[in-house]
């Protein structure tokens, strides 16, 4: 199974928003890190088959897309970010609906949502209005009607938005057992849960493909590049206009900040591991 994107570029009036974005995805969970306005939501839309490109087309199975909307439909789960629901109904009731746009009925639809619902830890308001759930309720109901038709490609447009830690969680767990043999591609701005669930991390900056890797690779990019060095509190501001800096950390003796820069910053600098957030910071320096 595989799923190509090739050459999408998309323009909003004349201001380009993906410009000539290629990638094939194989079964496994890929991650998309962008800063706000990346592109990350309509290389989705364009994906999903729910906006055209300008230039470019998107292959299922090296059959584009558009040539099959009807099975790629069925073979497809998303969520977006800006999923409707509709409050007055329940949320096994939600389900049941999305269920039968999908084209599942009867017991069969029943145990699929009554399953889901357990999944992602919402059987006991199952028989609550949407309209009493919580905002990490809500996201987990999106979570579980994405998945209602057991798609083979599954797209997560930002899916731990409002879920607290204990949520995050159950939300990796349940990807992960998820996604064997399929295609996961899920955005997040919160860079520790790519770190932690996805096999592959794809950087998109300003509408172009930046790198792509396990994070194991990109790291390599800013291996001997992060530091640690104790300095005076007065110096901070001048040291991150200067420096990209990742973490401040006040103490008695001054503050020791975490800096990225591919020479030693200072003489009392010490080497540190590079985690993805300060790749993150590489790679999206504040103002870009
Ligand atoms: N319908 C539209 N018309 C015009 N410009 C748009 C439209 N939708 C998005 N944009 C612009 O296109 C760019 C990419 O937006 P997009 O929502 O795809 O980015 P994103 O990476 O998903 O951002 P975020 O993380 O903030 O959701 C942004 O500059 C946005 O303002």
């Amino acid at each position: 199974m595989e799923l190509t994107i090739n050459n999408i570029t998309k323009q909003y009036g004349n201001v380009t928003v993906l410009d000539d974005v290629s990638y094939r995805f194989t079964p496994g969970i890929y991650g998309i890190l962008g800063a706000n306005g990346a592109g990350k939501t309509t290389l989705f839309r364009i994906i999903c088959g729910l906006m055209r490109a300008n230039c470019g087309n998107i292959q299922y199975d090296h059959k584009d897309i558009a040539l099959q909307a009807e099975y790629y439909r069925s073979i497809l789960g998303f969520l977006p970010q800006d999923f409707r629901y509709y409050p007055d109904f329940t949320g096994l009731n939600f389900m049941m609906y999305i269920a039968s746009l999908k084209g599942l009925n009867g017991k069969i639809a029943k145990k699929r949502c009554l399953d889901l619902l357990i999944q992602v830890g919402l059987d006991d308001v199952k028989n609550k209005k949407i309209r009493k759930y919580s905002g990490g309720m809500k996201q987990r109901l999106g979570i579980a009607q994405a998945m209602i038709n057991n798609p083979e490609i599954l797209i997560l447009d930002e899916p731990t938005v409002g879920l607290d830690p204990k949520e995050r969680v159950k939300f990796r767990k349940l990807i992960s057992s998820f996604a064997s043999e399929k295609i996961v591609l899920l955005s997040t701005h919160i860079v520790s849960e790519i770190e932690y669930i996805a096999d592959e991390i794809i950087i998109l900056k300003k509408g172009r493909i930046e790198n792509t890797g396990t994070i194991r690779y990109l790291l390599k990019d800013i291996n001997k590049c992060v530091w640690e060095c104790l300095v005076p509190e007065k110096e901070v501001n001048r040291i991150e206009q200067v420096y990209t800096v990742s973490n401040r950390k006040y103490g008695e003796d001054g503050v020791v900040l975490r800096l990225i820069s591919r020479e030693k910053p200072f003489a009392n600098a010490k080497q540190v591991d590079p985690v993805l957030e300060d790749l993150y910071l590489f790679y999206f320096r504040e103002g870009e």
